[in-house]
C-alpha cells in the first residue's frame, strides 16, 4: 500500500517512503514490540539530507526542554547555563535568514516542505515531541510515544490540545499513505479516559472511507491497554498557495 511520491510534488517532497527494519530507533523498535514484527513497517516521517549539525542542536534542546520543565522548584544552578544558550542565539541568530526567506525557501521547487520544522514530527523543531509514524500494510498509520513535563495539561495528564494536535497530524500520514492528501474541514475528539504522561501511548489512525474530495478518517490513541482517545474528522481535498511562488505551477498541484 505504500506511495512512492514524486520529488516533483512540494507537499510531499523529498517525501519517498524509507522501509526501516533493522534500524536501532528506540520509537521503531517500541512500534514493532507491539504492533509485532511480521508487519513491515514503513517510516512515514523520515526525510534524507537534514543537516547533521542541525539534528543534532534539535537533539539538544530537547534535552533541554525537558530537562527545565518544572526544575525551578529543584534549586538548581541555571547561570551557566544561561549564559551558554545565550551565545548559542548570538551565533545562529545573525546567520539565520528571515523568516519569510526561510518560509519560501522550504517551499521552492524540489525543497522540504515542512516536514523537519513541523510542531508534531519536525526533528528539527523544538517544540515537536517528536512524533514518528509508521505505515502499515492494512493502510493504518500507527505511532508510539511517551510524553514528558512539556505535554502536562490536567495533572499527570496529556494536554488535550496536545492529543488533538498528535492526531491530526496523524490523519494527514493516514491519507498519504494510502495516496490521499487533504486539509481537515471538521475535527470530532471524545477523551474517554485520562491519557498519561510517563507511559506509552499507542496511537493509531486510518482512512475510512472517501468520495470525490472527501476523506473520512479516525483515529484512536490508547495506553495500557485502554482507550483514553477517539477522533474522527473530514478532509477535504485542497490546494493552498506555496509560500514564495506566485502560483501553483502546471504539474505541481498538491
Ligand atoms: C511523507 C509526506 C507526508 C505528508 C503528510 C503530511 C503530514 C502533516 C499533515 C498535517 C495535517 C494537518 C492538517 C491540518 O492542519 S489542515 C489545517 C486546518 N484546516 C484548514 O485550515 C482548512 C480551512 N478550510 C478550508 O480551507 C476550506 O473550508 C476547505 C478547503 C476545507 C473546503 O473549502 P472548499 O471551498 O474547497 O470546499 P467547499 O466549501 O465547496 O466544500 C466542499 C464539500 O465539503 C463539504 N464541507 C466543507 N467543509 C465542511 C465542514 N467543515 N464540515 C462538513 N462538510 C464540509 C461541503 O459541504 C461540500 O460538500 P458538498 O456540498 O459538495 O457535498
Amino acid at each position: 500500500m505504500s506511495k512512492d511520491t514524486s520529488a516533483e510534488d512540494p507537499w510531499h517532497s523529498g517525501g519517498k517512503l524509507h522501509p526501516v527494519l533493522g534500524t536501532r530507533d528506540p520509537q521503531l523498535a517500541d512500534a514493532q514490540r507491539v504492533w509485532g514484527e511480521d508487519f513491515e513497517p514503513v517510516d512515514l516521517s523520515e526525510l534524507e539530507g537534514a543537516d547533521p549539525h542541525l539534528e543534532d542542536v534539535g537533539e539538544q534542546m530537547r534535552r533541554l526542554r525537558d530537562a527545565l520543565t518544572g526544575i525551578a522548584d529543584s534549586g538548581a544552578d541555571l547561570a551557566e547555563a544561561a549564559e551558554l544558550l545565550r551565545r548559542a542565539a548570538d551565533i545562529v541568530e545573525p546567520q539565520s535568514p528571515d523568516q519569510a526567506t526561510r518560509l519560501a525557501s522550504q517551499w521552492r521547487k524540489g525543497g522540504p516542505g515542512a516536514r523537519r520544522t513541523n510542531p508534531v514530527g519536525g526533528t528539527e523543531n523544538v517544540i515537536a515531541p517528536p512524533l514518528r509514524a509508521f505505515g502499515h500494510p492494512d493502510g493504518s498509520v500507527s505511532a508510539r510515544i511517551t510524553l514528558g513535563l512539556p505535554y502536562q495539561g490536567p495533572p499527570g495528564c496529556v494536554h488535550g490540545g496536545m492529543s488533538a494536535l498528535m492526531l491530526d497530524h496523524l490523519f494527514g500520514f493516514a491519507n498519504h499513505w494510502v495516496g490521499l492528501r487533504g486539509m481537515t474541514a471538521h475535527y470530532e475528539i471524545d477523551y474517554r479516559k485520562p491519557t498519561p504522561l510517563l507511559e506509552p501511548l499507542d496511537m493509531k489512525a486510518w482512512v475510512e472511507s472517501h468520495e470525490g474530495r472527501k476523506i473520512w478518517v479516525r483515529a484512536t490513541i490508547e495506553s495500557g491497554g485502554e482507550l483514553r482517545v477517539e477522533a474522527r474528522a473530514l478532509f477535504i481535498s485542497a490546494n493552498v498557495p506555496l509560500p514564495g511562488r506566485d502560483a501553483t505551477a502546471p504539474g505541481e498541484e498538491r
